[in-house]
């Protein structure tokens, strides 16, 4: 079921996630095609977590055969700092999920520097995202100055966080930097580097995908009438001039 809040904010339903995954594995391809023809890249920014899982129809047929992959450029909206092959690694769950299984070009996926602290992570990231605006692989947002990724694929925690971007922490407010950083995240582990919200808003577009029910009430407050008096950190999603749909199964639309 779709329903418009707007031309420019979609909340898709599904029965299952199984049906979610299918769907999202379409509009992906889809953004892939049209970016690829249109300016020869396609950027996409990954989350950890479920989302992907819920990509796992995109290394299936028809798409694993049918995507141009070697356009891909694949960053992460958030990356906890630890070593790229430690359990609680981003980049080694879709190393091993997704990366691992199509033919992107190595040289096209921008993994953190793990040698580095938290904050000299956050910085070596701005500045690789800076470079490929450079190189015109990245776009920038004419109006805000900040990188316009093609495709923002996030998640959403049962908190209603999104990337590393927590209820109630001050980063969740930041106006200027393009990545910070966190030493003391609530969930763990505790050392994170995180797009911040003008960056992941200046998206051409953003899907944010939410499957469970454990997942459903920070859904009934972003989409419902949620009576939390605080906002939520997945309520700040909203793309200064992209499009958002939600990928949401029956679980976590289950309080709407
Ligand atoms: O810690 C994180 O959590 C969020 C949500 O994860 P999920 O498994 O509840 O979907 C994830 O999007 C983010 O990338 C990750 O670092």
């Amino acid at each position: 079921m779709t329903v418009f809040k707007s031309i420019r904010h979609i909340i898709d339903e599904f029965d299952s996630e199984e049906a979610l995954s299918v769907s999202l594995a379409k509009y992906t391809a889809d953004l892939s095609e049209k970016f690829a023809k249109q300016k020869d890249s396609f950027t996409v920014v990954m989350s950890g977590g479920s989302l992907i899982k819920s990509l796992r129809k995109l290394v299936e047929a028809p798409y694993v055969d049918s995507i141009d992959w070697s356009k891909w450029h694949v960053f992460w909206v958030d990356e906890r700092v630890v070593p790229k092959y430690h359990p609680d690694s981003n980049y080694l769950l879709a190393y091993d999920g997704f990366l691992s299984k199509v033919p992107i070009p190595s040289g096209n996926v921008y993994a953190i520097n793990d040698a580095l602290s938290a904050e000299a992570a956050a910085d070596d990231y701005e500045t690789c995202v800076k470079h490929l605006i450079h190189n015109k692989i990245i776009s920038v947002s004419e109006s805000s100055g900040f990188p316009k990724f093609d495709l923002m694929l996030l998640g959403m925690g049962p908190d209603g966080h999104v990337a590393s971007l927590f209820p109630g922490h001050p980063l969740v407010q930041e106006k200027k930097k393009w990545v910070a950083f966190i030493k003391e995240s609530p969930k763990p582990p505790p050392e994170r580097i995180t797009f911040t919200f003008p960056v992941i808003n200046a998206s051409e577009n953003i899907a944010l995908v939410v499957a469970g029910a454990g997942k459903a009430h920070p859904v009934h407050v972003a989409l419902g009438n949620g009576e939390d008096s605080d906002v939520l950190p997945v309520q700040m999603v909203s793309p200064d001039e992209g499009k958002l749909t939600w990928f949401l199964d029956k679980d976590a639309a289950s309080k709407l």
